[in-house]
């Protein structure tokens, strides 16, 4: 499946570089301003055609440059319309001046506009290029859109949005439908942005691919596209070793019942057959639970050491209810050069040791994936989760490039980062997914696609992507065990090869 430009995920800093990149190639940059603002009258006509007023938000900047544009449109297509400026329009430069030129209409000051019955707020004040919190000014300005209700189209990004951060600076809009241009940005996906943006129109204002392409870094939307050419369809001769042996350690007695969740996600996921790796005393716990996945007895690191030499062991998964402590430090060092999911209690086992574990990947090359939650991540990487300057996907890319391993960053905007930068950030989990023992459930779909044969970071992207579905088709009222059972297929038909017969 090629790679479509509504898969990538542009900074604002590449997004003002694209910009001169398209303008350096003849592009006429006023001819962009034109098509942003189109686009944007386009769409308020079209979702509130019945609007009885339109109210166009003028910012300082190119922003306030496509609400003149939009401003003009609507005026000429007969809406009723109010236009008000931040600032003093005078001083506009460049493209947004010669939009304010061509809008004939009055212009009156932002903090004279009282929201009225009726009204349909265009918010074009700022966009890409906020830097700083917002004004009072225009604090108050969305405070009273925002006491009235009304529905609120944001040009680009809803104001206050960082769009590099998904953060809000001082205040910011809440939007029935934002446009933006040529590409999503990550204020667009990260929390809390994405809960501001309402519906996200991607509008394509005339830059070409390529110059998209040239400038976009190695961020992506998680979409089958990522990671389906890993996805290899189903060999009729296949069998159950090739489909992928995953094996997941339960922890003790009193606390079995996660590494099951996961041993039976694995299973329900794709593994050919999964063994869950028992310690002595909750042998029997399991074995009354477990039907097609297998068990197996196993005290001691030495025990590890000998089982470790059977190969056909695709995957790995430590972590769910292990418990924290040596034994966990010890089985993951054992395991860092295979493929491995690093998960819960594993991962906070390393709290003070996290050098050992780090160095062990670097040195064992295998395919490692690292699952925290933010309480783990603060855990593992304190002085990353403490560095308010960075954006989540910034702080994921951070942690993977020190521990070697791939990031699994969770929560309603999971990031995936590879320690070579490559990072997807996901937008299918709905927040039902926030039940105990979901993480359980999506620790087991990774081992599944690690135990056949898939790289770490496609691994990781395609299982929260396979973890989000699963939620979606278990619905509202989903438990960790109805994920278990929803867990989709992988759509094999699009590697099926050519010519196969149906059977
Ligand atoms: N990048 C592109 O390809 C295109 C961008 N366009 C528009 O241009 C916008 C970006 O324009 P600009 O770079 O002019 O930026 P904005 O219009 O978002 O911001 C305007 C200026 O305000 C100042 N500013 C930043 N934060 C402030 C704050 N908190 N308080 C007061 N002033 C602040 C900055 O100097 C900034 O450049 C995009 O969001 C989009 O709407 C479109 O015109 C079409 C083409
Ligand atoms: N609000 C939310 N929206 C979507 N997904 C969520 C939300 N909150 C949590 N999740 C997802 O649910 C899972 C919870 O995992 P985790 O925090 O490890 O919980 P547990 O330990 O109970 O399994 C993760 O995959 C996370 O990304
Ligand atoms: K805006």
């Amino acid at each position: 499946m090629g790679e479509a430009l509504r898969d990538l995920l542009v900074t604002p800093a590449e997004m003002a570089a694209i910009d001169e990149d398209a303008v350096h190639s003849g592009i006429e940059s006023f001819s962009l301003m034109r098509s942003a603002g189109m686009a944007v009258s386009a769409a308020a006509l079209r979702l509130f055609p019945s609007a009885s007023r339109f109210v166009v938000l003028c910012g300082p900047g190119n922003n306030g440059g496509d609400g003149y544009v939009a401003a003009a449109a609507l005026a000429e297509s007969g809406a009723s319309l109010a236009v008000f400026a931040l600032g003093d329009v005078g001083k506009l430069k460049g493209d947004a001046a010669r939009a304010r030129a061509a809008y004939a209409g009055e212009i009156q000051a932002i903090g004279t506009y009282e929201p009225q019955a009726g009204d349909v707020v265009i918010d074009a004040l700022f966009g890409a290029g906020l830097a700083r919190d917002l004004p009072d000014e225009v604090q108050e300005a969305i405070r009273r859109v925002e006491d009235s209700r009304r529905p609120v189209i944001a040009v680009d990004l809803p104001s206050g949005i960082d769009g590099r951060s998904g953060e809000i600076r001082g205040a910011s809009f809440t939007a029935a439908h934002t446009v933006t241009f040529m590409a999503a940005k990550p204020g667009h996906l990260l929390l809390p942005g994405r809960t501001r943006c309402g519906t996200l129109e991607v509008f394509d204002i005339g830059i070409p691919d390529r110059v998209v392409r040239a400038r976009a870094g190695d961020l992506r939307i998680n979409t089958p596209a990522v990671w389906q050419q890993h996805a290899s369809g189903l060999d009729p001769a296949t069998h159950k070793y090739k489909r992928g042996h995953l094996a997941v350690f339960s922890g003790p007695q009193i606390s079995t019942g996660a590494a099951r969740l996961s041993a039976m996600a694995g299973l329900n996921a794709g593994a050919g057959l999964v063994t869950l790796v028992s310690p002595p005393d909750a042998i029997a716990a399991n074995a009354a639970h477990l039907t097609a996945v297998m068990l197996k007895e196993m005290g001691k690191t030495g025990d590890l050491a000998a089982w470790l030499k059977d190969r056909r062991l695709g995957a790995f998964v430590l972590g769910p209810g292990f418990g924290v402590g040596k034994k966990a430090r010890a089985f993951a060092l054992m395991l860092c050069g295979r493929a491995l999911v690093l998960d819960a209690d594993a991962v906070t086992s390393f709290k003070e040791r996290r050098t050992d574990l780090f160095n062990t990947i670097a040195m064992e090359g295998g395919q490692v994936v690292m699952t925290p939650h933010e309480g783990e991540f603060a855990r593992l990487f304190p002085e990353i989760a403490a560095d308010t300057a960075l954006s989540k996907i910034e702080k994921a890319q951070a942690a993977a490039k020190l521990s070697h391993a791939v990031i699994l960053y969770k929560g309603p905007d999971t990031v995936v980062a590879a320690p070579s930068g490559r990072t997807v950030v996901n937008a299918n989990a709905p927040p039902w997914l926030a039940t105990a023992g979901s993480g359980d459930v999506l620790t087991g779909i990774i081992g599944a696609h690690l135990a056949q044969g898939m790289p770490a970071f496609e691994a990781a992207a395609a299982a929260v992507w396979r973890h989000g579905e699963a939620g979606t088709r278990a619905g509202q009222g989903a438990t960790a065990e109805t994920l278990v059972a929803n867990i989709p297929p992988f759509d094999y038909s699009a590697t099926r090869p050519m010519g196969r017969v149906a059977l």
